[in-house]
């Protein structure tokens, strides 16, 4: 379970995260949308303690994030936007590495390794340089780090972007798996679809604040009309950048 209470990032005089109030129930996926600079990936990092919150408060699976930040992390696995992999590592000793962060080593850790690695076909590569990887078996390699100190909850910032698409379904898979096990997963993206035909409930994210957040028929209910996830999206977040551009092009 993630809690988040009053939870604000101001960098200067810019708010990027408002008094934000949000709860990630365990065996919940949960969905986290917001046009460009909406303050996602700003969220997702505080969550992930790796960046300081200006206020407000985080527990990740009961344990308060100031208070007991070892425990929360423990019981994290964060997978970022833009993730920091070792090039002169093998796929099978990073993420050896990675579970020793959480001190976790011996046999277990050698089993789950290898079955994750198995699982997005990375098998074959098990001993091979990171450097030789290319970007979406690195992107799987850090999925899989993420898993491999058996985590309460995922917290996971676009996570499709350079899967292909048997790896898109097996994630997505995962995902399902894990959570229906009592786990918790919160992912932002950008594609509607995949946030539509996937999560639990979907949040979405403006200019610093949570301006909707339910289960597709709560949101439909809320808009007040049986409209796709896309039409919700833009009606709340601005639909004139588009029209702009219509008459742009008429003009
Ligand atoms: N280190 C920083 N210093 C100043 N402003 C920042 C910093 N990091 C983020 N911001 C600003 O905070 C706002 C929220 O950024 P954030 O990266 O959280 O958005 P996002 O919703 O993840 O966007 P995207 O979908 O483009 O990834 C943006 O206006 C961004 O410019």
């Amino acid at each position: 379970m993630i809690e988040i209470s009053s939870l604000c990032k101001r960098y200067g005089s810019f708010t990027a995260v408002r008094s934000l109030d949000l709860v990630v129930p365990s065996g919940e996926l949960f969905g986290f949308l917001g046009p460009n600079g909406a303050g996602k990936t700003t969220t997702m990092r505080m969550i992930a303690g790796i960046l300081q919150p200006t206020a407000g408060s985080v527990r990740i699976a009961g344990h308060d994030l100031r208070v007991d930040p070892l425990a929360a992390k423990k019981a994290l696995g964060f997978i970022p936007d833009r993730p920091f992999i070792y090039e002169k590592l093998t796929g099978i000793e990073f993420l050896r590495f990675s579970a020793g962060l959480y001190g976790e080593q011996g046999p277990e850790v050698e089993k789950r390794g290898q079955e994750l690695l198995a699982l997005f076909d990375l098998e074959a590569w098990r001993d091979e340089l990171v450097e030789s990887y290319s970007h979406g078996m690195r992107q799987k390699l850090i999925i899989a780090s993420a898993f491999v100190h058996r985590p309460a909850v995922i917290v996971v910032d676009e996570p499709m972007v350079g899967l292909d698409p048997k790896s898109s379904k097996i994630l997505k898979d995962l995902f399902r798996e894990y959570t229906r096990r009592g786990h918790t997963v919160m992912m932002s993206t950008h594609t509607l679809e995949i946030a539509e035909g996937m999560c639990d409930r979907i949040g979405i994210m403006q200019r610093g604040e949570l301006v909707a957040c339910g289960t597709m028929d709560e949101l439909r209910r809320t808009s007040g009309e049986d409209d796709a996830l896309e039409d919700i999206f833009l009606r709340l977040t601005g639909d004139h950048v588009a029209r702009e551009l219509i008459e742009v092009l008429d003009a």
